[in-house]
C-alpha cells in the first residue's frame, strides 16, 4: 500500500517541513522550495517529501554542490548573469544558497547586494525571471489586508519596504527597486540568521517620476507619476496596520524612500519600525567614526566634519556622531558646531535664501556672517576639515586635489565616500590612498579591492578599505528587535548597534588598520550587535521577552546563536526530524517502491532504488 499523504496521526513536523511534505507550490520569496529539491537530500527524505524522482538520483555532499555552483558562477560572463544565477539558486534551493553565501560572504555579497544589485534594479523589468517578494499598488488601497493575505508564508518576522523612489544613488527606479528589499533580506538571513521564510520583501508601486520607465514597454509597474506625499501617507497608514494585523510583532524596515523623515516620525512610536538609511547608516558610520577618531588621535572637540550630501543618510549619520561627541563631553551646541553639511546648493546655512527642508535645519550654520560657500572646494578651503563624508550620490567628487588638501591638513584624514553603488562613490580606495600618501582612514559604502601602495618613505603596504555600509548593523538590529520582542526601535537601540561594532574589533584587525570587523565574521558581529540592541531595549523598557532579561551576556549570546538559522544544519535537521518521525511509527525509512508502504525496518537509508 502506498499512502498518498503522511499518516494523519504522525507527530507534527515544523510548518516548513509540512509545507515541503505537502509539496505546496510557494509563489513566495526565499525558502520557497525550503530545501524540497535539495540534491543533498538522501532518498528516504525525498520519498518522504514526495520529491523522489524529481531530482537527479545521487544524493550529493555540499562540497559537490558547491563545486558545481562555483564553477557555473565562474562561467557567467557578466555581474548580472551571476546575480541571476544566484537568484535562481535562492529560489530553487534556498539552503544551498545560504550555505554558499555564508561560506563566501566576501565574494558573494557584492553580487547579491551593492554594487551589482544596483544594476539589477536599473534593469529589473528587463531581466525579470521569477516572483520573489510582494508588490502592492496604489490601486490596491482599501484592500491591502486582502492582498497581504496572499503571502504564503505564515510566520513573517521582518519586512523591508521600499517605494523605489531613491534606490542607492540611482534615483527613482519605481518597482524596479525590488532588488533592494530582496538583497537586504538575503543579508538578514545570511548575516543574522533570520529564517528565509520569515522575511518579506515588499515593494510599493506608487508610481514613478522616472519618465523613461513610464514609457518603457517592459516596465512592470504602474505608468502613473508618483503619488503625492499625502496619498503616500494614507497608503502607508493602511499598510502598517495591515502588516501588523496579519503578523503581530513584525519588524518593519523602511528602505530607500526619497523623503523618509515623515514616515519615520509618524510610525516609530506606534509600530516596531526603523529607517535603515537614516538610522542604520547613522549607526554603522558611528561605529566606523568612533574607531577612526580614536586612531586619528584628534579629540572630538577638534574635529571638523564636512558632509557632502544633506539627505536622509547625511543627516542621520551627522546626528549619530553628535550623540557620540556629546558622550565624549561636548555640549550639544559644541558637538553640532563640528558639522558642515553641503547639499547641491552649497554649505547649508540658515540665511542661504532658499527654504531649507525640515531635516536640514538642525545643522544649518549660523556663524557665516552672511557669507555663502557654493562648492565643495570653497567649503573645504573654508573649513579645513578633519573628516570628509560623502553621501551625495556624486561619483568621483572627492577629487585628487581635495584628497591632497585633506592630507596636507591632517596626519590621518578621515575619508568616507559612502554613496552606492561603486560608480557613485565619491572616490575609490586607490585615489584615497595614493593622494594621501597612504594616511587616509578610509571606509566606503560599496567594497573596493585592497590596494598595494609604496608611500613617500618607501614603505610598501596593502591597504584595506572598510565597508561603511549599514549591512554591518541592520541584520543585528532586526535580530535583536525580534528576539527582545521590542514594541519600538528606540534611538538608544540604534546607538547601541553602532557602538557594538567597536566592541567587536579583534586586535589583529586593529593592527591591520581596519575600521570595521572583517566581513567574514559578520555572523559573530551580528550576535554582538543583537545582544547590545536587546540590552538597550531592556534598558528602555520596550522589550516584551521577559525570559531573557536576567541572562548574563554569555548566556544571552548563546540564546541568540541557537535561534539563528544556519543553512548548514538544515539538511541534517530535516534528516533528524523525518528519521525520528518514521522511527516513531516503526518505519525508519520508506521502502524502495513508494512513500510509506510496507517499509522494511531494515532498509538502509540509502536503500537501493
Ligand atoms: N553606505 C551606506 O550604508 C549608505 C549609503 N547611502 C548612499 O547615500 C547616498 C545618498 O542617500 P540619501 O541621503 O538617502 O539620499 P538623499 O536623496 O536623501 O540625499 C542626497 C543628498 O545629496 C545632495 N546632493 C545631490 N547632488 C549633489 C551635488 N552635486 N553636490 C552636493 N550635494 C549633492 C542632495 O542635495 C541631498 O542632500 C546614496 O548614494 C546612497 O546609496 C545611503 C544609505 C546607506
Ligand atoms: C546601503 C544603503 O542602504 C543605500 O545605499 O541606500
Ligand atoms: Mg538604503
Amino acid at each position: 500500500m502506498t499512502a498518498s499523504h503522511p499518516h494523519p496521526t504522525l507527530p507534527s513536523l515544523s510548518s516548513t517541513q509540512l509545507r515541503a511534505a505537502h509539496h505546496v507550490p510557494q509563489p513566495g520569496y526565499g525558502g520557497q522550495s525550503e530545501g524540497t529539491f535539495d540534491t543533498a537530500n538522501p532518498p528516504y527524505i525525498r520519498k518522504y517529501l514526495r520529491t523522489y524522482g524529481l531530482t537527479p538520483p545521487r544524493a550529493e555532499s555540499y562540497e559537490t554542490q558547491k563545486a558545481r555552483c562555483l564553477a557555473q558562477l565562474a562561467l557567467k560572463q557578466t555581474p548580472i548573469e551571476k546575480y541571476l544565477y544566484l537568484s535562481t539558486i535562492r529560489k530553487n534551493n534556498v539552503h544551498l544558497f545560504y550555505r554558499l553565501v555564508t561560506d563566501h560572504i566576501r565574494e558573494l555579497t557584492p553580487l547579491i547586494y551593492t554594487p551589482v544589485v544596483g544594476e539589477a534594479c536599473q534593469r529589473w523589468s528587463e531581466i525579470y525571471q521569477q516572483p520573489e517578494g510582494m508588490y502592492l499598488s496604489y490601486e490596491d488601497k482599501g484592500n491591502l489586508a486582502a492582498v497581504i493575505a496572499n503571502w504564503p508564508q505564515p510566520n513573517v518576522e521582518i519586512t523591508v519596504i521600499t517605494d523605489g523612489s531613491r534606490i542607492l544613488g540611482l534615483g527613482d527606479l519605481g518597482i524596479n527597486g525590488m532588488g533592494i528589499p530582496i538583497g537586504k533580506l538575503s543579508l538578514y538571513t545570511a548575516c543574522a540568521g533570520i529564517r528565509p521564510e520569515a522575511t518579506l520583501p515588499l515593494t510599493l508601486d506608487l508610481g514613478t517620476s522616472n519618465k523613461a520607465f513610464r514609457e518603457d514597454p517592459l516596465y512592470m509597474g504602474s505608468r502613473r507619476d508618483k503619488v503625492s506625499p499625502e496619498e503616500e501617507q494614507e497608503f502607508l497608514d493602511e499598510l502598517m496596520a495591515a502588516l501588523t494585523e496579519r503578523w503581530p510583532g513584525i519588524v518593519i524596515q523602511f528602505e530607500d524612500f526619497k523623503n523618509p523623515f515623515p514616515a519615520l516620525e509618524r510610525y516609530r512610536h506606534t509600530y516596531t519600525s526603523f529607517n535603515d538609511d537614516i538610522q542604520g547608516t547613522g549607526a554603522v558610520i558611528l561605529g566606523g567614526v568612533m574607531n577612526a577618531v580614536k586612531r586619528s588621535g584628534v579629540h572630538p572637540k577638534d574635529q571638523r566634519a564636512v558632509f557632502l550630501g544633506a539627505g536622509s543618510a547625511g543627516v542621520g549619520v551627522a546626528k549619530q556622531i553628535v550623540d557620540y561627541f556629546v558622550r565624549e563631553g561636548l555640549t550639544e551646541d559644541e558637538a553640532k558646531a563640528c558639522f558642515y553639511l553641503v547639499d547641491s546648493r552649497g554649505l547649508v546655512t540658515a540665511d542661504r535664501g532658499d527654504r531649507l527642508a525640515d531635516h536640514k535645519i538642525y545643522f544649518a550654520r549660523k556663524d557665516n556672517n552672511g557669507q555663502q560657500w557654493k562648492t565643495l572646494d570653497e567649503v573645504i578651503d573654508h573649513v579645513k576639515p578633519t573628516m570628509l563624508i560623502g553621501l551625495s550620490t556624486i561619483g568621483g567628487v572627492f577629487t585628487p586635489e581635495i584628497l591632497k588638501k585633506m592630507a596636507a591638513w591632517n596626519e590621518q584624514p578621515i575619508i568616507f565616500p559612502l554613496s552606492n553603488p561603486s560608480s557613485k562613490s565619491e572616490c575609490d580606495l586607490e585615489a584615497a590612498i595614493v593622494n594621501t600618501d597612504g594616511r587616509a582612514l578610509f571606509a566606503s559604502g560599496s567594497p573596493f579591492m585592497p590596494v598595494t601602495f609604496t608611500n613617500s618613505a618607501g614603505d610598501t603596504k596593502i591597504y584595506y578599505g572598510g565597508q561603511g555600509n549599514n549591512m554591518y548593523v541592520f541584520p543585528g538590529i532586526g535580530l535583536g528587535t525580534i528576539l527582545s520582542k521590542a514594541v519600538e526601535v528606540t534611538d538608544s537601540m540604534i546607538y547601541a548597534s553602532g557602538e557594538a561594532l567597536t566592541k567587536c574589533m579583534l586586535p589583529e584587525e586593529i593592527e591591520k588598520g581596519f575600521l570595521y570587523p572583517d566581513i567574514t565574521r559578520i555572523r559573530e558581529v551580528s550576535v554582538v550587535v543583537a545582544r547590545e540592541v536587546i540590552r538597550a531595549a531592556q534598558a528602555a523598557k520596550v522589550d516584551r521577552e521577559t525570559a531573557i532579561r536576567d541572562l548574563n551576556d554569555n548566556d544571552l549570546d548563546a540564546y541568540i546563536r541557537v535561534r539563528m538559522y544556519n543553512a548548514h544544519s538544515e539538511v541534517a535537521s530535516l534528516e533528524r526530524e523525518v528519521g525520528a518521525l518514521l522511527s516513531s511509527i516503526g518505519r525508519p525509512f520508506p521502502n524502495g517502491n513508494g512513500y510509506f508502504g510496507n517499509a522494511d525496518a531494515s532498509d538502509d537509508k540509502n536503500a537501493k532504488l
